[in-house]
């Protein structure tokens, strides 16, 4: 008999905890990160008591298909994870609830009914995968076809901030100071390599005119000489600001990443420039993947293995983008440390990484993990430990899960516009391009 064979890894039960994580005050061209903001935990057990989690994104639309989703699985197999979509197909969404448009308030592309349920799904795959390397003694990445690294670089992740929440907002003090010019910037990156020496940076850009920006990256660029560099204004810019940021800092740039909104503009941008172009926001989900590769309009994407559906799917986004020649990274919003192991297993897996990963990691000062995940030289060795090789909280977990119920329901949802209200009553979220 198997070691599979020989346990009841049926699904018992799946537990649900939304919470509320501190976030510091970044910028970007919505506006700014609330005090707080959701996310929700997931526990898969099984009949033999096996617990795997997964984490996702916990505002309220996510949780309204995570609850039925969650119920439809019990008495289910824990392998069945191609069944998952299936389940996840039968969860009815509220469509009133999904724009068909740009998610202006998570700055992630277009938002469908589909993309809401396989950014549940995938909270749901990874407790699965996480549950079935404990219970065969394998690490996630071994069930996903294995490492071909043993370590996965991610990038610093630099964002333009306040030193604080604006005055009469509750939230935790971070220790990283303002950030609003290029010495602030360059001061903030050197403070991403001395704490965890990453050595390529990212800038949240789209928050000052592009010449401030360039200035910004101008400074990283003597700062940090040959470093990978990217700048990505989430899409707020015009066609003729992309090209022309592009040739100013093309000489230093690994790529330019979602410089204008949308496959059309970005193909309009990428026809009239050698610097490479990357996404979060046009290429989002497969049906976007045939006109956006067509087009030439990006050469990398960045999976967010959330709304991509999971690590299986980022593995076949993976090979899609292999065979058209196009890179492939990650992309990641504000999250703990079960979705930066997660990123970490399926990184390690993917043979055409030549990016360094995105994470926010760094920014969360809180988690739901019994250790922090450490970087080393900007790397996170890659677990073997059974599993994700990450331990819940219980604590930790009931106490940000009280911060949720505490809230009476205005950080439930992230809204970056409404946080920037708070500063200044009379901002609206701008119109794209804005530059
Ligand atoms: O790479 C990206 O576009 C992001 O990380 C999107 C996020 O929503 C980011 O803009 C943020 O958290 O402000
Ligand atoms: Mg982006």
């Amino acid at each position: 008999m198997t070691a599979e064979t020989s346990r009841d890894l049926t699904i018992a039960e799946v537990r649900l905890t939304p919470i509320l994580i501190a976030d510091p005050p970044l910028l970007n061209t919505q506006g700014v990160h609330q005090p707080y903001t959701p996310r929700l935990i997931v526990e898969v057990v099984t009949a033999d008591g096996t617990t795997g989690v997964g984490e996702t994104y916990g505002d309220t639309k996510y949780l309204e298909l995570a609850r039925p989703f969650a119920a439809k699985l019990i008495d289910r197999r824990l392998t069945d994870l191609n069944g998952l979509f299936t389940v996840a197909d039968e969860v009815a969404v509220d469509r009133s609830r999904v724009h068909d448009q740009v998610d202006v308030g998570g700055l992630r592309g277009v938002q469908t009914a589909d993309k809401l349920r396989l950014s549940v799904v995938s909270a749901f795959e990874v407790a699965c995968l996480d549950a079935l390397g404990k219970a065969l003694g394998l690490p996630v990445h071994a069930l996903l076809g294995g490492k071909v690294r043993d370590a996965v670089e991610y990038s610093a992740y630099l964002f333009y901030k306040w030193a604080d929440h604006p005055e009469g907002v509750v939230g935790e003090k971070d220790d990283w100071g303002a950030a609003l010019d290029p010495a602030g910037v360059v001061a903030q990156a050197l403070t991403f390599k001395e704490r965890y020496g990453f050595t390529s940076f990212k800038l949240k850009g789209g928050v000052f005119p592009p010449d401030e920006e360039i200035a910004a990256i101008r400074a990283l660029a003597e700062a940090f000489p040959g470093h990978p560099l990217r700048l990505d204004p989430n899409g707020a810019w015009s066609v003729e600001t992309s090209l022309r940021v592009a040739r100013e800092l093309g000489d230093v740039l690994e790529y330019l990443e979602d410089p204008a909104l949308g496959t059309p503009a970005m193909a309009e941008v990428a026809a009239k420039t050698d610097v490479p172009l990357a996404t979060n926001m046009c290429v989002t989900t497969f049906a976007e993947i045939q006109e956006a590769f067509t087009r030439g309009a990006v050469q990398v994407v960045l999976s967010d293995h959330h709304y991509w559906g999971g690590l299986r799917n980022t593995r076949e986004l993976a090979a899609v983008c292999r065979t058209f020649g196009v890179g492939v990274s990650m992309h990641s919003n504000t999250h703990l440390g079960i979705s930066l192991a997660a990123m970490t297993h399926v990184a390690s897996t993917v043979p055409n990484l030549h990016h360094a990963c995105d994470t926010h990691y760094p920014w969360q000062s809180e988690d739901v993990l019994t250790e922090r995940i450490a970087f080393e030289g900007g790397r996170i060795a890659v677990p073997d430990a059974p599993g994700l090789g990450v331990t819940l909280d219980r604590d930790k977990l009931a106490a940000l899960h009280r911060r949720w119920l505490d809230d009476d329901g205005t950080l439930r949802d992230r809204d970056d516009d409404a946080a920037m209200r708070v500063a200044d009553p009379g901002w609206v979220a701008p119109v794209m391009p804005r530059w």
